[in-house]
C-alpha cells in the first residue's frame, strides 16, 4: 500500500491509544423474561431497574436472549461480506449521492476527518417518507427508496428479514425505557408509525495506520436508539461517563449493543439519560464488520421534552425541533461537509440544542 491520504488522520488529541482499556462494567442485560413469558405480562421491576441504571450510568448496554434469531444475524453478516468483497466499481453501481441517499458510500467524514470504512445503507420502510426540504417553512414530503445491488442476490432478503427482527427488539427496548422513566410502556409507540429507521452495513478494512485513523470518529448517534451487531474482532470504544476514559466494548457472541441516542437524551428523558460518545478503532490485521440499526421516529415528529417529565423543579432543557428537518439537514450536509455546523445552528436557531447535538453531526 502506498501513502495514506492524510484526510484520514485524526488530530493528535483524538488519536486512539492502541493499548486497550477493557470496558469493565458495560452492563449486560438478559432479556429472556420478555422472550419466554406471555407477551401481555409486564416486565419485572428488576429488569426495568437494570435498564434504568444502564441508561443513566452508561448510556450503553448489551443485551442477550433478545429474541433476534441467530440465523437471521448470520445471514445478513454473510451477505454483507459478499457485497463488500466485490471490486469497487461493482459497489459503486449502488452508490449514494445527493439524490439517492441510500446505498453504498466510502467517503464518509466524521467531524471533517475521513472514516476508515465503507458502508451500505437501507431504510427499514421502503419507501420512507421524509420532509423534502430542510427549509423550516417547506411542508413538502419526499420518498426515499432503497437501492439493491445485483450481487449478492440474497442481500435484499437478508436485510429485510434482519430489519424486521431487530425492529421488534427495538420496540421492546423502547417499552422498557418508557417504564424506566415512569411512563406508560407504549408511550413512545406512536412516534415510530412512519419510522425513518435505517440499517447500515459497516465494513472496516485492515488499516496500515491504526494509530492515526479511526473507523468512525468520535460521535453520538442522533436518533432514538441504536441496536448494534458487531463481529468478534472488536474496535468499538465508548467514552465512559464516570471519568471520560475511552473504554473497549468487548464483543459478546450473539449479543446486541444498545445505546441511547440524542432524541432520548434531549427530549424524551429531559436529560435523565445521556447519549454517549463512541468511536471505532481499526487494526492492521483483521477487517471488521458491524451492523447498526438506527431506530428513528417519523419525520414529522416534533422532538420536545415530554410534558410528563417537565415540572417547575425540572424545566424543559431543550426547545422543540422537527426530526425530519434535522435528518435531512444531516444527509445534505454530508455532501457539503464544510458547512455542516453552520447549517445545523442556523436551521434550528436554538443555541443550546445545537451544542447538545454537535456530536451528532455525522450522518449515522
Ligand atoms: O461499528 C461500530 O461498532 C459502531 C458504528 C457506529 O457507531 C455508527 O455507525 O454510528
Ligand atoms: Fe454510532
Amino acid at each position: 500500500m502506498g501513502e495514506v491520504d492524510p484526510a484520514y488522520f485524526q488530530q493528535p488529541e483524538h488519536r486512539p491509544k492502541l493499548e486497550i482499556v477493557q470496558a469493565q462494567g458495560i452492563p449486560l442485560i438478559d432479556l429472556s423474561e420478555l422472550t419466554s413469558n406471555d407477551p401481555s405480562q409486564q416486565p419485572s421491576e428488576t429488569l426495568v431497574e437494570e435498564i434504568r441504571n444502564a441508561c443513566r450510568d452508561w448510556g450503553f448496554f448489551q443485551v442477550v436472549n433478545h429474541g433476534v434469531p441467530l440465523e437471521t444475524r448470520q445471514r445478513i453478516m454473510a451477505a454483507s461480506k459478499e457485497f463488500f468483497a466485490q471490486p469497487l466499481d461493482e459497489k459503486r453501481k449502488v452508490r449514494r449521492d445527493e439524490k439517492r441517499v441510500l446505498g453504498y458510500y466510502d467517503t464518509e467524514h466524521t467531524k471533517n476527518v475521513r472514516d476508515w470504512k465503507e458502508v451500505f445503507d437501507l431504510t427499514v420502510e421502503d419507501p420512507t417518507f421524509v420532509t423534502a426540504s430542510y427549509h423550516p417553512d417547506d411542508q413538502e414530503v419526499d420518498e426515499w427508496h432503497n437501492q439493491w445491488p445485483d450481487f449478492p442476490p440474497h442481500l435484499r432478503g437478508a436485510c429485510e428479514e434482519y430489519a424486521r427482527a431487530v425492529e421488534k427488539l427495538a420496540f421492546k427496548l423502547m417499552e422498557l425505557i418508557a417504564l424506566s422513566l415512569g411512563l406508560r410502556a407504549d408511550r413512545f409507540e406512536d412516534f415510530f408509525k412512519d419510522q425513518t429507521s435505517f440499517v447500515r452495513l459497516n465494513h472496516y478494512p485492515p488499516c496500515p495506520v491504526p494509530h492515526l485513523a479511526l473507523g468512525v470518529g468520535r460521535h453520538k448517534d442522533a436518533g432514538a436508539l441504536t441496536v448494534l451487531a458487531q463481529d468478534d474482532v472488536g474496535g468499538l470504544e465508548v467514552k465512559r461517563k464516570s471519568d471520560g476514559q475511552w473504554v473497549w466494548a468487548s464483543p459478546t457472541p450473539d449479543a446486541y449493543i444498545i445505546n441511547v441516542g440524542d432524541i432520548i437524551q434531549v427530549v424524551w428523558s429531559n436529560e435523565a439519560y445521556e447519549s454517549v460518545e463512541h468511536r471505532v478503532m481499526v487494526n492492521s490485521e483483521r477487517e471488521r464488520f458491524s451492523i447498526p440499526f438506527f431506530f428513528n421516529p417519523s419525520h414529522y415528529t416534533v422532538v420536545e421534552p415530554l410534558e410528563e417529565l417537565v415540572s417547575n423543579e425540572s424545566p424543559a432543557k431543550y426547545k422543540a425541533y422537527n426530526w425530519g428537518k434535522f435528518l435531512l439537514t444531516r444527509k445534505a450536509s454530508n455532501f457539503k461537509k464544510l458547512d455542516v455546523e453552520n447549517i445545523q445552528i442556523s436551521h434550528f436557531r436554538v443555541p443550546e440544542l445545537a451544542d447538545a447535538l454537535e456530536g451528532a453531526l455525522k450522518l449515522n
